[in-house]
């Protein structure tokens, strides 16, 4: 992975359009950072009416997933859009539309859940980690249900210390569970070899694309997570990710949009 000034999608625009002719475009798109605008309160993360219309008119034309590490249901009240596949819990939590796909007839409805052995330990670590957390002011801690998050931004920079080493201290007696750092979240999931990349390899095989070099996938994320997948787009060769970030970053993404809004059509 190298640090690119990678080019604007936007510049970019005809050269996406012209490498996707012929074949069937698949959207993937992570949720914070991407549709919704990052905010204090993880529960306040809405997205915009316009954002959701343009969601739904790409959904129109294309097989659309949102790929996000919240919980399955919370990232569905969010966008309200019938017609797409979600994968929360960082893809641990795959469900297609429930009338089906208008993309894959007669197909029976997606449902798959890698980690659902996880769930009982991922509950009680939530309840320890609210414990153990309860006293640093600002910290929020998220059950997304695969996993889980431990938000930092409003606690006091001073004691982002000592809460990482509260978190590990949880995380000592669970090593079945790994620790990753978000954007001022520290996240807690399974160990199992299951990400967003995955979740995106799954989701095209589900589409009847998995061995098919018809397909071309675009995926749009902000954060580490969404690295997993831009890698996979990178190894199969195929279609491209968009970073959404306002800095140059290491990245596999082939191509950057600043922010959330960009993403909106005229
Ligand atoms: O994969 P994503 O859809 O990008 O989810 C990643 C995490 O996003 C949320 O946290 C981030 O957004 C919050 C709201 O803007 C912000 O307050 C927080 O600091 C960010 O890290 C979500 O709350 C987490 O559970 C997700 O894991």
């Amino acid at each position: 992975m190298k640090q690119v000034h990678h080019p604007s999608a936007l510049d970019m625009f005809e050269d996406i359009i012209s490498a996707s002719k012929g074949k069937q475009i698949v959207m993937f798109l992570d949720y914070d950072g991407t549709l919704s605008p990052i905010v204090d309160d993880p529960d306040q993360a809405f997205m915009s009416d316009a954002m959701r219309g343009t969601v739904r008119k790409l959904a129109r034309y294309f097989p659309t997933a949102i790929v996000s590490g919240r919980c399955r249901d919370k990232v569905y009240s969010f966008v309200q859009l019938a017609e797409l596949y979600y994968a929360g819990s960082h893809g641990m939590d795959i469900e297609g539309p429930s009338k089906g796909s208008k993309y894959k007839k007669g197909a029976q409805a997606v449902l798959f859940q890698p980690a659902s052995e996880f769930l009982p330990m991922i509950d009680e670590v939530y309840k320890e980690l609210l414990d153990k957390t309860k006293s640093t002011e600002g910290v929020r801690v998220e059950d997304n249900k695969f996993c889980v998050s431990v938000h930092f931004r409003c606690a006091d920079e001073k004691k982002w210390g000592e809460l990482a080493l509260q978190v590990r201290s949880v995380l000592k007696e669970y090593p079945k569970l790994r620790l990753s750092q978000g954007r001022k979240v520290l996240e807690i999931r399974p160990i199992i070899k299951w990400d967003k990349g995955k979740a995106l390899e799954f989701l095209l095989q589900s589409l009847g694309y998995g061995s098919c070099a018809d397909a071309f996938p675009i995926y749009i994320g902000d954060d580490r997570t969404d690295e997993d997948a831009f890698k996979v787009l990178r190894e199969r060769g195929q279609g491209f990710g968009i970073l959404v970030s306002k800095t140059p970053k290491d990245t596999h993404a082939s191509y950057s949009l600043q922010e959330p809004s960009e993403l909106l059509d005229g």
